[in-house]
């Protein structure tokens, strides 16, 4: 009697603990976010070695009353992984701070850095559709966006230029990461094309890519006027604006990275069926496709999360592969085949 009761008494304390956890969730981006503006990760790189708290606390513009609370800001982000402590030398006890994989992958000048996608998910602007999500639900806006901002994330980034830049430098830096995986592991995919459209392509980051690996490729990078209106080309790169729902330049090939997800099947039919009419080749798209069992907690939920992100910033959903092949067969192609060598996302070629 006296087991059980114990036990109801840890279960209870344990839901509690899950509770807590899930309030305080938004600790973790918050935190993360924070250590970015402090210059963090850049100051413990640019020191070479494990750098003691010490050091770290003096290196940061902050006001020295606060100095001694940095340490629970690396707790916590040594907790999530981002910072790791190693000995400062053989000898010696003292612990400094040294990066992981995940917070090199937030030096700003990284290459492939992901501080602007973080600048970017992390702004105000984005932020706040969250707090309309349960209004949303009541209502019949299409996205939590709209129902925070008055009108949809494209029409607020072609008045906003600030939120054009933020986005689009956003979308640019993990097309970074993607293209080079793309290069690097599917070439064979752009094998005997002659002409691609990189179709909502952004600021051209993966077109110039490819085009650069290709340069027997003639790319062309379709997006929204006021994406690409200032945007020069080069010798096997241009830029065209347009709507994508209206018309697409013909070529061998389109590329559609993260752009279906932005949508509902309705729409997605519509972009589809107008790359079908534009392409003599094949249509290369690169999202996700949600694996309902398969892969580790962390993959599962970053799945669910940028499913749960689409939904609130566009009318969009991530799709299962049975979801993509019914919008692939009910606008009229032919195949499909799924490559998924890209992390979470796949590169998914169909054919008319
Ligand atoms: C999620 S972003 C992806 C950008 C780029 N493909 C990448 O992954 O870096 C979606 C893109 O679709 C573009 N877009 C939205 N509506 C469009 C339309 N009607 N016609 C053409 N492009 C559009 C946006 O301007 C934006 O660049």
């Amino acid at each position: 009697m006296e087991a059980q009761r114990d036990e109801r008494v840890s279960k209870l304390l344990g839901a509690q603990t899950h509770v807590w956890n899930h309030i305080f969730s938004f600790i973790n981006s918050m935190s993360l976010k924070c250590a970015i503006e402090l210059d963090i990760p850049d100051i413990i790189h640019k020191y070479g070695q494990p750098m003691p708290l010490s050091k770290l606390t003096t290196s940061l513009s902050i006001h020295p009353s606060k100095a001694n609370c940095i340490y629970r800001l690396m707790r916590i982000l040594t907790h999530s992984g981002f910072f790791s402590q190693h000995k400062v030398n053989e000898n010696e006890l003292e612990m400094g701070y040294v990066l992981t994989d995940a917070s090199t992958l937030l030096l700003k000048d990284n290459p492939l850095s992901m501080v602007p996608f973080l600048h970017a998910m992390l702004d105000p602007t984005l932020t706040q559709p969250w707090l309309q999500l349960p209004t949303w639900f009541k209502n019949d806006d299409p996205s939590p966006f709209q129902t925070a901002h008055g009108m949809k994330i494209w029409d607020y980034a072609d008045r906003e230029p600030r939120l054009n830049d933020l986005f689009n430098d956003a979308m640019a830096s993990d097309t970074q990461l993607v293209a080079n995986v793309v290069i690097e592991r599917c070439k064979g995919v752009f094998n005997g094309l002659e002409s691609l459209v990189d179709v909502g392509g952004g600021t051209g980051t993966m077109a110039m890519a490819i085009a650069k690996s290709f340069p027997q490729l003639e790319c062309t990078v379709f997006d929204l006027p006021h994406v690409v209106a200032t945007l020069q080309g080069s010798e096997n790169l241009k830029y065209v604006g347009g709507d994508m729902f209206e018309s697409i330049p013909s070529a061998d090939a389109i590329l559609l990275k993260w752009i279906l997800h932005d949508w509902n099947d309705e729409q997605c039919v519509k972009i589809l069926k107008k790359c079908k009419e534009a392409i003599k080749s094949k249509v290369i798209i690169i999202d996700m496709v949600v694996e309902n069992e398969k892969g580790d907690d962390e993959s599962i939920e970053t799945q669910l999360f940028i499913d749960m992100v689409v939904m609130v910033l566009y009318p969009g959903k991530e799709r299962t592969e049975k979801e993509w092949a019914k919008l692939i067969f009910s606008t009229g192609f032919s195949d499909y085949k799924i490559t998924p060598v890209l992390g979470l996302r796949s590169l998914i070629e169909i054919y008319p």
